[in-house]
């Protein structure tokens, strides 16, 4: 499989889960053998070192890359306060910035999202921006340093499929970045139609953390992936308005 570039590292898996919502934390370890990802987001104020309690940290094997995720953040100076934090914590310099000021939609925030991202670039960190699919935010973004763009598929949780798909479409075509499909992401076809247009990985936690096989569904989001995107690089065939016979009649109609 052909390797997705962030950064500096080369991911040979498409697929990101995240950590919120599983009915046990024990299973982590085995839904991401089953998932295949290289790339785990935990919320940072999940991640308690001090704590004598468990920590998600507990649940995450050592080589795979953290995403810790700014969720919580209502402004950028927030998003930017707990990237730090994750950063002296040892969680590494990936960052997903999350800034969501609205509590019925959770919608991210763009503008605060595009201050934060400046910071943190500047900063050294791998920023990969929760966003809403705009094109001028987008740019704005690359501009700021993201690494990646994370345009949200639906609303965080509500497993609706690709609402945004037109929009996402724009920015995959127009964005010179790794495009990422983030949240909303309910079934493996959902998954598979996002990377069949082209976008560079999905990321994927509640569809996974509450079905009711999580390490099972972990394995049927990887193949869904890997098959989304093999069908991207074959080239899917082109949408007709009108019927076209398979089997060509031509000859048969001369007869
Ligand atoms: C875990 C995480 O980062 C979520 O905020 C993310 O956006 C995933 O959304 P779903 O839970 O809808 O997959």
């Amino acid at each position: 499989m052909d390797k997705l570039i962030i950064g500096d590292v080369e991911l040979d898996n498409r697929l990101f889960i995240g950590t919120g919502k599983f009915p046990n934390k024990k299973i982590i370890p085995d839904v991401i053998k089953s998932s295949e990802s290289k790339v785990i987001t935990m919320a940072l104020r999940r991640v308690d070192l001090k704590s004598k309690e468990e920590n998600i940290l507990d649940y995450i094997p050592k080589d795979y890359i953290l995403l810790p995720n700014t969720s919580g953040a209502r402004n950028a100076d927030e998003a930017v306060r707990i990237a730090r934090l994750a950063k002296a914590m040892g969680c590494g310099n990936w960052i997903k910035i999350e800034v969501i000021s609205d509590n019925k939609y959770l919608l991210p925030d763009n503008y605060e999202t595009i201050k934060a991202t400046e910071t943190l670039a500047k900063e050294g960190f791998v920023v990969l921006p929760y966003m809403s699919p705009d094109l001028m935010a987008a740019k704005n973004l690359v501009n700021a340093g993201a690494a990646a763009v994370m345009p949200l598929g639906a609303p965080i949780g509500t497993n609706r499929g690709l609402e945004t798909k037109e929009l996402i479409r724009i920015l995959i075509d127009e964005i010179n970045l790794p495009v990422i499909v983030d949240a909303g992401i309910g079934k493996p076809s959902h998954a598979a139609e996002a990377m069949e247009i082209g976008a560079d990985a999905v990321l994927v936690n509640t569809a996974i953390a509450t079905a009711g096989d999580p390490i099972n569904m972990g394995k049927a989001f990887n193949l869904s992936v890997k098959a989304g995107r093999i069908a991207y690089l074959s080239k899917t065939a082109p949408e007709k308005e009108f019927a076209e016979a398979s089997s060509p009649l031509t000859g048969f109609l001369n007869k």
